[in-house]
């Protein structure tokens, strides 16, 4: 039976996929085998020595030590592209609020005192005050080009937009997806300089920590629109609010309200939104769920931020041996030697590394004694071992 412990909302689709006769719910941190999350930030926790994977029902990781973890033997994933559509939807909405002053007018209209002003008359009047501006034909800058970036750049371009993309890690398979009409672009700077809008979607990451400051707002032109739908932290507070003042920027539209900006006018601050909607929160709980499982049961990692993905489907042998160590040379070697001393066959491997870690999964013919458990632990740069039973 395994426990897992649930530190945010997570879509009763998603926890449904936890069949009752193996799985239950842990209502304390210590007894969980598994951690499922959104956004509840895990850096001050001391996670329990049991618990074994973290599952983000969700894109950023920068609520968990994911590092730390690694350190730990503890498997963080997260859901890739699973709330994208979600996302990409909001920054349309974005797009379209920062360029017609729909939420002015709509206060507008709730401020008339119908008692005494007939407010179908009074439209006419005061509507030039909402005058707003078109999309098509304005050129919209996307940093990031991932499961969001991608959708949002596709569906500016049939928006009718010039659509700018700045990604200098961009994977094939976005690369795949990317309408052929995106003009790629290698330095973010000529993003800044050309863009109407510009829209963010990149992880917050120490690299990108601070990506929009004073210096590159002062590149830019006069009475740009800022998407950010990735972090807070992304952009320069103090700069922006700097910004907006010389009228470098016209409109901020955020998914992360911070006290400073909430009452600003030209700033729109939505209530982290994005990817708030009952598909994308099914998606997402399914695929933590789903990765949840398939590590629990058959040790397979998949999706992993900290640890390589490895899968080797059902384990058809005796039992599997899975070992999280360290990414350092003759690993394989040490482990294979204890195998062979206490006689035991190895009918499949693999063994895959990302970054400083790596993962060794083992399936043998026969019972794994407490003695080799206790051998490979005894291997300095070995981190964890599990032992899954296998069908036979
Ligand atoms: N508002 C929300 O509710 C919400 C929902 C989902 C994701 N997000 C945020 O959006 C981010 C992106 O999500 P995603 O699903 O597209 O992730 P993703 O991993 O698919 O894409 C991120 C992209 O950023 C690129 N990148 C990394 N560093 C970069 C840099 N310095 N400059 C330019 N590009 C860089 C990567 O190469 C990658 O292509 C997440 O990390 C998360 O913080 C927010
Ligand atoms: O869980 C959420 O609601 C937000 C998730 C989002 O910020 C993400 O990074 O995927």
């Amino acid at each position: 039976m395994y426990k897992i412990r649930t530190l945010n909302n997570i879509s009763d689709e998603g926890l449904a996929l936890l069949n009752k006769d193996t799985y239950s719910f842990a209502t304390v941190d210590e007894e969980a085998d598994a951690m499922i999350v959104r956004s509840f930030k895990m850096h001050d926790m001391n996670l329990p020595e049991k618990v074994k994977i973290v599952a983000r029902a969700g894109a950023g990781v920068n609520n968990i030590p994911v590092e730390k973890y690694a350190e730990q033997g503890v498997v963080v994933c997260n859901t890739p592209g699973a709330n994208a559509n979600a996302v990409k939807e909001l920054v349309v909405l974005g797009l379209l609020l920062s360029s017609r002053k729909v939420i002015q007018g709509i206060k507008w209209v709730h401020g008339v005192n119908t008692e005494e002003v007939d407010v179908s008359k009074a439209v006419e009047k005061e509507k030039s005050k909402f005058a707003g501006q078109e999309l098509t034909g304005k050129k919209l800058g996307v940093i990031g080009l991932g499961a969001i970036g991608v959708k949002v750049a596709n569906i500016a371009i049939s928006l009718g937009m010039e659509v700018y993309g700045y990604d200098p890690f961009v994977s094939i398979e976005s690369a795949w997806g990317l309408s052929s009409e995106v003009k790629r672009i290698l330095n973010i700077d000529e993003i800044m300089t050309e863009c109407d809008y510009i829209t963010l979607h990149v992880p917050l990451i120490e690299q990108t920590k601070n990506l929009m400051s004073a210096e590159k707002f002062a590149l830019s032109k006069n009475g740009i629109r800022l998407l950010n739908f990735a972090r807070d932290g992304l952009v320069n507070i103090e700069d922006l609010k700097q910004s907006i003042k010389d009228g470098k920027i016209l409109c901020y539209i955020t998914d992360f309200p911070e006290n400073d900006l909430v009452n600003m006018e030209n700033v729109i601050a939505i209530p982290h939104l994005g990817a708030s909607t009952h598909e994308s929160e099914e998606n997402c709980a399914k695929m933590a769920v789903s990765q949840t499982k398939e590590y629990l049961e058959n040790g397979n990692i998949i999706n992993s931020v900290n640890y390589p993905n490895c899968y080797m489907g059902l384990c058809q042998s005796y039992a599997r041996i899975a070992i999280h160590h360290k990414n350092v040379p003759n690993m394989v070697g040490q482990i294979s030697s204890i195998l062979a001393k206490e006689n035991l066959n190895i009918s499949d491997m693999l063994n895959k590394s990302k970054g400083n870690y790596a993962y060794t999964l083992i399936d043998v013919d026969s019972e794994v004694s407490e003695q080799l458990i206790n051998d490979l632990m005894a291997i300095q740069e070995v981190i964890r071992v599990r032992i899954i039973k296998g069908d036979k």
